[in-house]
């Protein structure tokens, strides 16, 4: 408990709260609640928080659509929704998917890295790690249920989890193409990669921006099982079950364990990994490349 304690992320209630102060000022209620269980299972306009069968565990469904990108709006409500589960004992796990056909998510929103000025940048980096420290350090056993694409920021938030479900399906890529874009990974994307896959692999994967393909996923170890996408859902409840059965004190500590040193390197140095990124991302080369690929986005479509 005591080591639960020192690990809450600091101004996390800060953030919180300006998201809370964002809703409010674009005049839409932040949170519904609905069903028979309606202290249980709320909504936010990007984020939907359902009861799984047994009660003990949450099934949160991103839909932000066309793609999940990682939004600030998306980020806070999502932040938001996290805090509900994790302040609620009753809940123990959460599951992970996307409400987005054939997208889990696209990552982080290039539209708020592209052309905006550096507070805006500033801020929306600050809530980018608040997502990730949340999710790494939580105390809930989290299984992403991963039903579509997963590139970038969107499989830094699957790695967050303690079990990765892919589907089966052409559409279900997974990694870190950051340098496809022309932007390096930060070191934290890298040490999340690293712990789960190792060096040798990750250096090879953010070098060169692999996006695997289920088997390939599957056999370098960023995800834990491949099944037929109708089969995901069902599966993270399975497994999910499977981690519940350990008590929670141990399976929570052990976790810390694993990862409080990995957290810790950028809890340190906050400030300067946000200054870092500004200034990175304010420089005239990497708009341009992002305004690129923006732009290779759209004409695929034509
Ligand atoms: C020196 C060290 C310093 C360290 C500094 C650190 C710097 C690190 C900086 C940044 C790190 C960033 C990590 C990221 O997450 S960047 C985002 C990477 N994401 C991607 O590359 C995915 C891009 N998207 C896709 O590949 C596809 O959209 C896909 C997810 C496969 C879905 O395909 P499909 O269903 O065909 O949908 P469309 O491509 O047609 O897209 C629909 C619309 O959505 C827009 N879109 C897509 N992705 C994003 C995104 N990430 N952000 C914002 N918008 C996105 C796309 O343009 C379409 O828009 P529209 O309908 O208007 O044309």
């Amino acid at each position: 408990m005591a080591l639960a304690v020192r690990m809450r992320v600091p101004c996390r209630a800060l953030l919180c709260a300006g998201a809370q102060l964002r809703g409010a000022a674009l005049g839409r209620p932040e949170w519904a609640a609905g069903g028979g269980d309606g202290a249980r299972r709320f909504a936010s306009l990007r984020v939907l928080v359902e009861p799984g069968a047994e009660g003990r565990v949450a099934v949160m469904k991103l839909k932000n659509p066309p793609v999940n990108s990682l939004s600030l709006d998306f980020l806070t409500e999502f932040l938001i929704s996290l805090e509900k589960l994790e302040n609620d004992k009753a809940f123990r796990g959460v599951v992970i998917t996307s409400d987005c056909p054939n997208v889990f998510s696209a990552g982080l929103d290039l539209r708020e890295m592209y052309g905006r000025n550096p507070g805006h940048y500033a801020e929306y980096w600050k809530a980018v790690q608040e997502l990730w420290l949340r999710l790494y350090l939580s105390n809930l056993v989290l299984v992403a249920a991963i039903n579509g694409s997963c590139p970038a920021g969107g499989c830094l938030m699957a790695l967050t989890s303690d079990v990765r479900i892919l589907s089966d399906s052409p559409k279900s890529v997974i990694g870190l193409n950051e340098t496809l874009l022309g932007i390096v990974a930060p070191f934290w994307f890298k040490d999340t990669l690293v712990n789960t896959i190792g060096h040798r692999a990750s250096e090879r994967a953010l070098q060169l921006g692999l996006l695997f393909p289920p088997a390939e996923a599957l056999q370098v170890g960023l995800v834990d099982h491949v099944v037929p996408e109708d089969q995901v859902q069902s599966m993270a409840l399975s497994v999910m079950a499977h981690w519940l059965a350990i008590p929670d004190h141990a399976r929570q500590l052990t976790k810390a364990m694993m990862r409080k040193a990995t957290a810790d390197r950028l809890i340190k140095q906050r400030e300067a990994d946000i200054q870092n990124f500004v200034s990175f991302i304010s420089r005239d080369s990497i708009q341009k490349s992002l305004q690129i690929y923006l732009e290779k986005l759209k004409q695929k479509k034509g």
